[in-house]
């Protein structure tokens, strides 16, 4: 197998950096030309040159980020920035810092998250009237599409409170195509509630965003959903997260009864049962003895979560051992204290739709989940020194530090960023330098958000998530920070699109409002690209899979009143080196002045997939000024903007087991790897398998006529691949006769 985009670059002598044009690698077909596109004139990113050169003079604000040297010496702060522009009232706290909870809901597709954000608002008193997913009034869902669709596609994000502790919450989407959302959501929060299926246990994209989690070190509670569901069953869900999670989970719930039975649950701290008198909203629960038949077992579970949680504290362990259990108050630190160390994972239970579960999963956000004082210190660089590391404790009385993790347009106010604040305070009407581009931001006005509806506030604290209007320059994933104490807060990863459709708009009128509108969705949304060739008079745009570009296209048709065509997706390949080469150039020029000589030798190797690419420099003896090899580097690291590998997605389907073969026949057709068959509660059977994303597209639809809309599937990239020769040939051929 090739390697992904992988490059490994040894002695070069001296590069002149136009040598971009010279391709130097084995392969030989351009991978844009096998799609049927031309190549793009330039990087696929969104920069102010190619937008320009793209719309004229429509104003363009750049998501590519700028180097902080380069351009803070044109636009150095001023020192009479005021980051404080707020009376000493305004910045008092009501909540202290330690009450707060930074948190995020993350989940598979379905499996509730939506559903219980709304019953948090609802039982913290945020919302009067309940919203439900299924009738398209969910608060969280605000946009069109995710009432229409009844799935969630943005973040986002809302303030409640309770037991007088402040909760920052960020709904997150769980389809794949959205995993950028989730991604963010986790760069800023300190702590998440995991939801899962009961009847589904763990699904493939709860795998998936709990690697995230484990990436980004973000403490978790698991939440075992829908227990009143028909095939519910809270142990196997329990079993999973240690097979397909890897994790070690610590039981502090127990469900009393399930399916139709559900009645509440017991918990094991307090050593009582939660019995809840309904199951409509507001429904109330009595906290009783625990019911005599499921006494032993609790007793047991109980055992194992005090023998779990002791070794947490010597004092806690010695009286273990003597027989002294931890009194509650003892249970519920040592819980916390393995939970933020990310020892174990609290698990619980309940049903969101039915009400039960909610307010003791808020108890447990507050009780187990970290504050950010209990993190550790932010760490930045220095934008003038980027080797230095800088800390930022999470205070009021640190210089401020936030990081914009999401542009927003809205209706009302124009473009909001949203920050997550590490460090000091924010005032509105101040100044503040973004670091990432040296340019200082006028902050107009500061926006508590709830959902679709907002605050307007003077001030921003150490620890808030807030909304802030009137930023011209700010993307996602740049620092705001105190002018005269910079600091660059580390990036956010963001993923390159998979898959690239044409779109073309309907009318002349269509023109203008489409490249508004294509901006302002990249602004928003770093995942989605959009590129233009002159040439053909084409446009591209670029996203994570069909239902990203089918809702970009939505928005473009809603909010920008764009009428487009738009073409059969297209797989985005990639390019990659199979095997070593070495390039050789001479460079001269003699046009005036001492003129310039280089003999350059660039080695290519391939590397292991996925592991990116490595830049070695073999110069020996300053034969080359150092100065020189950064540019180098910067040189082959733009021509690896284009690829040559077929994306290839694991798939998940669930189907009952009549359509079992033709689910099998369809996906062998397809090309598909079977890696293996499960079984699933009711019947139904897993199909995982590996299938080239270039055959998946209108799965949908062909998975439902096949099986009467019975199956289900899911799926995400899994690895990049070399495509089979026979279809480069095809490939070829096909641009060819667009080249014609
Ligand atoms: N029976 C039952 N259904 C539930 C429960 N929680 C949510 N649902 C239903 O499951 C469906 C999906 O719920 P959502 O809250 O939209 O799930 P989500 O995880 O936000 O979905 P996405 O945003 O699309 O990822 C809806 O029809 C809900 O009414 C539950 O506890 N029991």
């Amino acid at each position: 197998m090739a390697a992904e985009s992988s490059l490994r670059v040894a002695t070069p002598t001296l590069c002149n950096l136009n040598g971009s044009q010279r391709r130097p690698t084995t392969t030989t077909l351009s991978p844009l030309r096998f799609m049927g596109f031309r190549p793009r004139p330039s990087s696929h990113s969104l920069t102010s040159s190619s937008l320009s050169h793209f719309f004229g003079s429509t104003r363009i604000h750049s998501n590519s980020s700028s180097s902080y040297s380069s351009i803070s010496r044109q636009h150095a702060p001023r020192r009479n920035f005021s980051v404080f522009a707020m009376s000493a009232d305004d910045a008092k706290r009501s909540v202290p810092l330690k009450d707060y909870r930074n948190i995020g809901i993350m989940a598979h597709i379905d499996a509730g998250k939506t559903t219980t954000t709304e019953r948090i608002l609802y039982y913290t008193g945020r919302n009067y009237k309940i919203g439900e997913v299924h009738e398209g009034t969910a608060t969280m869902d605000w946009m069109e599409q995710e009432q229409e669709r009844g799935i969630t596609i943005t973040s986002a994000a809302t303030t409640t409170f309770w037991n007088k502790h402040r909760i920052n919450i960020i709904d997150t989407p769980g389809h794949v195509d959205f995993t950028l959302e989730v991604e963010r959501a986790l760069r800023v929060l300190d702590g998440a509630i995991c939801l899962f299926d009961s009847v589904a246990g763990v699904e493939p994209q709860s795998e998936t965003v709990w690697r995230q989690a484990d990436k980004y070190g973000v403490p978790r509670i698991c939440f075992v959903n829908k227990m009143d569901r028909l095939g519910a069953n809270f142990y196997r869900t329990r079993d999973m997260i240690v097979t397909n999670l890897g994790a070690k989970p610590l039981v502090i719930q127990l469900p009393i009864g399930s399916e139709d039975n559900f009645k509440g649950v017991i918990d094991l701290v307090r050593n009582k049962a939660i019995v809840w008198s309904g199951e409509e909203l507001g429904a109330k629960f009595d906290i009783v003895d625990i019911p005599e038949d499921l006494q032993e077992q609790a007793q047991d579970y109980r055992a194992q979560m005090i023998e779990n949680i002791v070794e947490f504290d010597d004092q806690a362990m010695e009286n273990y051992l003597e027989g002294i259990e931890p009194d509650e108050e003892t249970i519920k630190k040592l819980i916390r204290k393995g939970t933020i160390s990310a020892s174990f994972v609290p698990v619980m239970c309940g049903s969101a739709f039915k009400n039960k579960g909610v307010q003791p999963l808020l108890d447990a956000v507050v009780d187990y989940l970290p504050s950010p004082l209990d993190l550790p210190a932010m760490k930045g660089s220095d934008p003038e020194n980027p080797e230095a590391t800088i800390e930022r404790l999470a205070s009021d009385d640190e210089p401020f530090a936030g990081l914009a993790f999401k542009i927003m347009s809205d209706p009302f106010v124009g473009s909001l960023t949203f920050v997550r604040v590490y460090a000091g305070k924010l005032g509105a009407g101040s100044y503040v330098l973004n670091a990432n581009k040296g340019k200082k931001e006028r902050i107009g006005r500061l926006l508590e958000m709830h959902a679709n509806s907002r605050d307007d506030v003077k001030v921003a604290l150490a620890g808030d998530i807030i909304a802030l209007a009137g930023l011209k320059d700010t993307i996602t994933g740049e620092t705001l920070c105190d002018p005269d104490n910079p600091i660059v807060l580390e990036r956010m990863d963001f993923p390159d699109p998979v898959i690239k459709v044409a779109i073309e708009p309907k009318t002349k009128a269509d023109v203008d409002k489409m490249a508004t509108g294509l901006i302002k969705l990249a602004q928003e949304d770093p995942s989605f690209h959009f590129s233009r060739d002159e040439e053909i008079n084409q446009t591209v745009i670029e996203g994570m899979g069909e239902l990203h570009l089918e809702i970009i296209v939505d928005r473009l048709k809603r909010e920008f009143k764009v009428e487009a065509n738009v073409g059969a997706p297209q797989v985005n390949y990639r390019e990659s080196i199979s095997k070593i080469s070495e390039v050789k150039y001479v460079h001269k020029k003699q046009s005036g002045g001492q003129g310039q000589f280089a003999d350059i030798t660039v080695r290519f190797e391939p590397m292991d997939p996925g592991s990116g690419y490595e830049f070695k420099s073999e110069i020996k003896g300053g034969a080359v000024p150092r100065e020189y090899i950064p540019g180098v580097m910067k040189g082959l690291e733009e021509c690896m903007s284009n690829g040559v590998l077929a994306g290839f997605p694991v798939v998940e389907v669930v189907t009952p087991e009549e359509h079992l073969g033709d689910v099998i026949g369809d996906l062998n057709s397809r090309r598909g790897q079977i890696n293996s068959f499960g079984d699933k509660p009711g019947g139904l059977k897993v199909v995982d398998s590996l299938v080239p994303l270039a055959e998946m597209f209108q799965y949908v639809s062909t998975l439902r006529g096949m099986t009467k809309g019975r199956a289900s599937y899911t799926m995400q990239l899994a690895m990049f691949d070399v495509v089979p020769q026979h279809i480069q040939n095809q490939l070829a051929t096909k641009e060819q006769e667009v080249a014609a």
